[in-house]
């Protein structure tokens, strides 16, 4: 078998095997073969979760970037001078609480600070032995590690990151090539559809307004939801998802396509269900005289909401 990673990825299921049951019977030759050595990616949270961070230069001020867009509480433990964006970012009242900074050498077992008060330890110092001896208290407090200068030696590593809001993508080369790692990103940015950011944020809105109109976990209403969910991210395609940020157009697609069991298709869901700024207009005539003081106020957010909604619908058009 070749050394392709994608051979592993998105394998057909066999015919008789769902993704909850096991399947009735199975050869070697119905799944792929297991090649160890990868790393396994995942998308941790750290919201709030308290993190050590050994070391403050270059390296650090990296780690400490992403940590913070984490929401993770850091404590770093470096002397000064720090890399300047770190201190930056100890100054800046927008990050400043999420980190606490002890400006002074970490000094391995014998420090106050333990390890084991800690999710994560990253140690990113000039400094060999240290990392190894960190590296070493984590691994007997079974506490995650990752030491910038002893790749061998990590729990974890990091690898080359693209964030448009909510879709986040990690490049890793298994430690092999950190700068072809960046390269691989870079070529994927650029081929990656201008309003993806939008299309993730539509799907995300139309996901959890469907999940509010059949609550519940598992079972027949969970299949049914995901099926629903699954056909319809087909039948949209990635271009569309942008049009589910239109509340207008999740009511419709759930009002006729869930609600009904059936699939509505993006040519159905006509822009023009959204108010143009003739109906709000409309709208706004139909107010009593003892209204108007009140409705003069509420023209103007009319007339701000009809420019939004004229400037989407123009960059809609437009694309
Ligand atoms: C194992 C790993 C450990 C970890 O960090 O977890 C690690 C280790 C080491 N990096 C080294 C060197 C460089 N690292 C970079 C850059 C990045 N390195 C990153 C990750 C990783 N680096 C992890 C594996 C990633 C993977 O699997 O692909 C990135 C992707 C993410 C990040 O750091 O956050 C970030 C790019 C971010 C971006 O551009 O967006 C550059 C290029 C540059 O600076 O532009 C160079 C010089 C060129 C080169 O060597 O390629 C050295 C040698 C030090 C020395 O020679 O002294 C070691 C130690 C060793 O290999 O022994
Ligand atoms: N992305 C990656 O993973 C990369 C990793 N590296 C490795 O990461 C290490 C750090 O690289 P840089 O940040 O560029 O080095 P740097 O020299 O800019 O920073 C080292 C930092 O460690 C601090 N430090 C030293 N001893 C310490 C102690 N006992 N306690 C706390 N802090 C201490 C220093 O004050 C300084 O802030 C290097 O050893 C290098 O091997 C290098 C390049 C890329």
């Amino acid at each position: 078998m070749s050394a392709s990673r994608e051979a592993a990825g998105p394998v057909p299921l066999p015919a008789d095997t769902t993704t909850h049951g096991l399947p009735s019977s199975s050869t070697s030759e119905e799944y792929p073969d297991i090649q160890q050595g990868a790393s396994l990616l995942l998308a941790l949270r750290l919201q709030d979760r308290p993190i050590l961070l050994i070391g403050g230069g270059v390296v650090a001020s990296q780690r400490l970037y992403f940590l913070l867009e984490s929401g993770a509480h850091i404590t770093i433990v470096s002397p000064s001078p720090l890399d300047p964006s770190i201190s930056y970012r100890i100054s800046d009242p927008n990050t400043s609480p999420q980190i606490t900074w002890h400006d002074r050498p970490y000094l391995g077992r014998e420090d106050s600070i333990k390890v084991t008060e800690y999710d994560l330890v990253m140690t990113a110092i000039d400094n060999n032995p240290l990392s190894q001896e960190v590296c070493e208290m984590c691994r007997e407090k079974r506490v995650m590690v990752n030491v910038a200068d002893i790749p061998p030696q990590c729990d974890f590593y990091f690898g080359a990151q693209l964030r448009k809001g909510p879709l986040q993508i990690l490049i890793s080369t298994g430690g092999l090539g950190p700068r072809a790692g960046a390269m691989i990103r870079d070529i994927i940015r650029n081929a990656l559809p201008e309003n993806i950011e939008e299309s993730v944020e539509g799907v995300g809105l139309l996901r959890s307004e469907l999940r509010k109109r059949a609550p519940g976990v598992g079972g027949q209403r969970g299949q049914e939801r995901m099926d629903w969910m699954k056909e319809l991210c087909d039948v949209w395609g990635l271009a569309q998802m942008e049009r589910f940020r239109d509340e207008q157009v999740r009511k419709y697609v759930l009002d006729e396509g869930w609600e009904k069991k059936k699939m509505v298709a993006p040519s159905e869901v006509k822009q023009g269900q959204r108010k143009t700024t003739a109906e709000i207009w409309e709208q706004v005539k139909h107010f009593g005289h003892t209204q108007w003081a009140a409705g003069l106020g509420g023209f103007g957010a009319g007339m701000a909401v009809a420019t939004v909604a004229t400037i989407y619908l123009t960059r809609n058009a437009a694309r």
